[in-house]
């Protein structure tokens, strides 16, 4: 009779190492076991120290409360929405609210109209997390005229009780106007060479927010946001706001078909949106996010818009065409309704409860370096 093939003559003993006593080629297998789980623990041990420090969103941080964690982790529990005790606001329902808008994204992210949040609870939420959000604003060229308007309003109505950190990219630092900052506050500037292209100087936005957020913000930031300079705050644009990816919707286009938007329709462009594709028709004149989100966005758009460059391919609404490619498949998990980026040449329309920030009036030929 003969084993089973695979088994003659095989017995623990007989393999080399194996053995539960003495064994002539080094440790006997209890100190392995041990060894190797000293080993194991200390993997463990320290993969579960990176993942603490680190905190990425599915990792569930194993402290309880708000205020003894440190900011970095924070950053990653936006969802975690702690109010605050005894705080009294209006009854919510399921039943009665907006019906003449939208408020939620087919991907569910909810959209930002008057009348569907409540601000004292939204910021009593995020008020006790320290959070600092950065503001970037480019002011080139002609275009210093615009910054102290910006600023005063913003001094006003951005995120007021907050710490909020002003970033102005401008080629004419002994321009840029004095306004009064309150307490937590605060205005830096950032050196940017002028171009005698328009279209330039708002595209190479892009690369300039990735480089800001790789060298100075990292540490010290938990959201940004991206603004036109030639706008001013008329109403509240505060913790409502907030979320992973943000987006506004451009008021020029949000009643119309999608064929309508202004996409960039050539294939050759890395922006390109084909036809029966696109959500809405978002503005590159604010977005926004945490800041490890909209460096991605920042990030990319560059990318693509200089590939585009390479091939001598401009795209029509430059980083914007960029921003709205982005955003059709990277969908962004706030949605702002038109009232955070108006017109003031555009009459505002009746769902537009409040217009709480608005690109002035500009004579293009006059302030562009190229109309
Ligand atoms: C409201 C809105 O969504 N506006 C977007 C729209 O046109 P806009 O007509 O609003 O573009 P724009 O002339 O305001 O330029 C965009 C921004 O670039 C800066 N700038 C521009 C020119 C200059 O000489 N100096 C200077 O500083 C400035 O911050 C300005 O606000 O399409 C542009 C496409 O490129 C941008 O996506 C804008 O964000
Ligand atoms: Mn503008």
């Amino acid at each position: 009779m003969t084993a089973p093939l695979g088994h003659q003559g095989i017995n623990a003993r007989s393999l080399p190492g194996l053995s539960w006593s003495g064994s002539p080629y080094g440790m006997s297998l209890n100190h392995k076991i041990l060894s190797l789980a000293v080993l194991m623990g200390l993997v463990i041990g320290v993969l579960y120290y990176y993942l603490y420090m680190h905190q990425p969103f599915w990792f569930q941080c194993p402290v309880k409360t708000t205020s003894d964690r440190p900011k970095s982790m924070i950053r990653y529990h936006e969802f975690r929405l702690v109010a605050p005790e005894n705080l009294a606001y209006k009854q919510p329902s399921i039943v009665h609210g907006r019906s003449d808008v939208v408020t939620v994204t087919p991907w569910l992210a909810p959209i930002v109209w008057e009348g569907t949040f409540q601000p004292a609870l939204l910021d009593g939420i995020f008020k006790p997390r320290n959070i600092t959000i950065a503001a970037t604003v480019f002011a080139v060229g002609k275009y210093i005229r615009f910054l102290k308007d910006f600023l005063e309003t913003a001094e006003q109505h951005f995120f007021v009780g907050f710490n909020v950190h002003i970033y102005v990219f401008t080629d004419q630092q002994d321009q840029v106007p004095y306004v009064k900052m309150a307490a937590g506050r605060k205005l830096e500037l950032c050196s940017v060479p002028s171009s005698n292209r328009w279209q330039e100087i708002s595209a190479r936005r892009m690369e300039l927010i990735q480089v800001l957020i790789e060298e100075k913000l990292q540490n010290n930031v938990e959201y940004i946001f991206c603004l036109d300079v030639d706008s001013k705050f008329h109403g509240r644009w505060g913790t409502e706001s907030l979320g992973g990816l943000v987006a506004v919707v451009h008021p020029g286009y949000y009643r119309d078909d999608r064929s309508r938007f202004p996409y960039e329709r050539r294939p050759q462009s890395r922006a390109y949106v084909a036809p029966g594709e696109g959500d809405f028709y978002y503005c590159g004149g604010a977005f926004g996010g945490l800041l490890k989100e909209v460096h991605q966005l920042a990030k990319t758009c560059r990318t693509n818009f200089e590939e585009d460059a390479k091939k001598g391919i401009e795209a029509n609404w430059q980083e914007e065409s960029h921003l709205n490619r982005y955003m059709w498949i990277n969908k962004p998990s706030k949605v702002l309704s038109p009232e955070y980026l108006w017109q003031d040449f555009k009459p505002r329309n009746p769902e537009v409860g409040i217009i709480r920030f608005s690109g002035v009036i500009k004579n293009y030929a006059e302030i562009r370096p190229n109309a």
